[in-house]
């Protein structure tokens, strides 16, 4: 037998594995490593959360990768580049954070790695009838493996997709398996570039657990931030909080089919970017809007948008827990705009269950880690966008 097969199966036989998992999603802005151990699998998945740290991407890897980010037009050169840089360049990254917290290589079983997704294109979207969904994350996990010594599980989105899934939003089952409590109707709601929620039955019932993208997070308020502040986003929604909501604009802002498509639906920054502000701008005779109010409108669209998909999944007469995540969650513009709109809710972080709310997709991935090793068999029920499925490719260092 290959020896690196031996000792994947050495692995997946431990009662306990520790498990690096890495996310760098669409806010481009580092590596969210997270050192995790974990034991059992399904809804018997025990997570500990050893160490997270987000290690920063400088201005020139940012300038490098949005040249071909969530773009329909790309130098091929500069993607094909890219592939193994992002993987060498987060292996390096993993190196430093164990050499940081006086860990070896061989202290770690398993790297899960999401990679960078480039482009994200479901069906609904792209509209091509004789294609799938599609979306391509870079940054191959051999490169990872090789660059650490490390076997790494990675592309865990292609698996979603070819059993029918739109490749996201792939944290309900981390969700599910870490978080879902009986008695508590829970909605777990991730803000980052873009924003999605699980919904968690009080029942525990795995066939009617629900997930969906809402929309924009922080996407549309990053890109504001650095065009109007020079920044990579508005520190404490403080320009947001300066500014009133222009209603014509946040009209012509929800004006898309994307809002009115049932769940469970998926987009990125491919749909929501500049270019669809300066549209609705103009479509709604806004171009003159002032900065801080053009803030405060895009924070409630993000605001509303995500509300009204949450506010779809309420039942009157029930109570919900909803468990914040994400860097959207220290905004305390979009924070409070949601809680405004939905004032049944009770607001708590993920951070009271244990998970660190900016460490939580990470964590995700080394959950879908441990299920490629040694689950996989939970069961969603036969639905549109949680197919019951083991994710992930493996990558062997040599
Ligand atoms: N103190 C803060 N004030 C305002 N916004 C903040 C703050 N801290 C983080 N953010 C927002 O959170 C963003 C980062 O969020 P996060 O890391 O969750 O996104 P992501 O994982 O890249 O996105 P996605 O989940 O869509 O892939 C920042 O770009 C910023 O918009
Ligand atoms: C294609 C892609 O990278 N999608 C991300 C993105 O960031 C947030 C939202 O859009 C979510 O659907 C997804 O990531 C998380 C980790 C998910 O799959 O659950």
């Amino acid at each position: 037998m290959n020896v690196q097969i031996q000792q994947l199966y050495t692995i997946a036989r431990k009662t306990e594995r520790r498990i690096i998992g890495l996310m760098s999603g669409t806010s481009l802005d580092g590596l969210d490593v997270a050192l995790c151990r974990l034991s059992g699998s399904g809804p018997d998945t025990t997570v500990l959360l050893e160490r997270f740290a987000t290690v920063p991407y400088d201005e020139e890897l940012k300038a490098e990768i949005r040249t071909i980010f969530a773009k329909r037009e790309i130098e091929f050169e500069q993607l094909c580049l890219l592939n193994p840089y992002i993987g060498r360049l987060h292996g390096q990254l993993i190196l430093d954070c164990l050499a940081l917290w006086g860990l070896q290589p061989a202290d770690i079983d398993i790297i899960a790695s999401h990679g960078q997704t480039v482009y994200h294109a479901p069906k609904r979207q792209h509209g091509r009838a004789k294609f799938p969904n599609a979306t391509l994350q870079i940054g191959d996990g051999d490169h990872v493996a090789a660059t650490t010594g490390i076997i790494t599980i990675s592309d865990f989105r292609q698996k979603h997709i070819a059993l029918g899934g739109e490749g996201a939003p792939l944290a309900v089952y981390g969700d599910y398996f870490m978080f879902s409590a009986r008695g508590e109707h829970r909605i777990l709601l991730n803000m980052g570039g873009i924003a999605n929620f699980t919904y968690l039955p009080a029942n525990q019932d795995a066939g009617t657990v629900f997930t969906t993208d809402t929309g924009p997070g922080n996407t549309l308020l990053d890109a504001y931030a650095r065009r109007v502040l020079g920044k990579p986003y508005d520190e404490g929604g403080q320009l947001a909080s300066r500014g009133n909501v222009n209603t014509e604009l946040l009209n012509a802002l929800k004006d898309n089919p994307f809002f009115g498509t049932s769940f469970p639906k998926t987009t990125g920054p491919e749909v929501f970017n500049t270019s669809y502000v300066e549209k609705a701008q103009a479509a709604s005779q806004t171009t003159a809007v002032a900065p801080a109010d053009l803030m405060a409108t895009l924070v409630q669209f993000s605001a509303d948008t995500i509300a009204d998909a949450v506010g779809q999944l309420m039942q009157s007469g029930e109570s919900y827990v909803v468990y914040l995540s994400g860097g959207g969650a220290h905004n305390p513009a979009l924070t409070t705009a949601i809680q405004t709109l939905l004032p049944n809710c009770l607001f708590k972080r993920t951070d009271e269950l244990g998970i660190d709310g900016d460490a939580k997709e990470a964590v995700l991935f080394a959950v879908l880690a441990n299920e490629c090793l040694v689950g996989g068999t939970t069961s969603f029920g036969d639905r549109q966008g949680v197919p019951t499925v083991s994710m992930g490719k493996i990558s062997f260092p040599g």
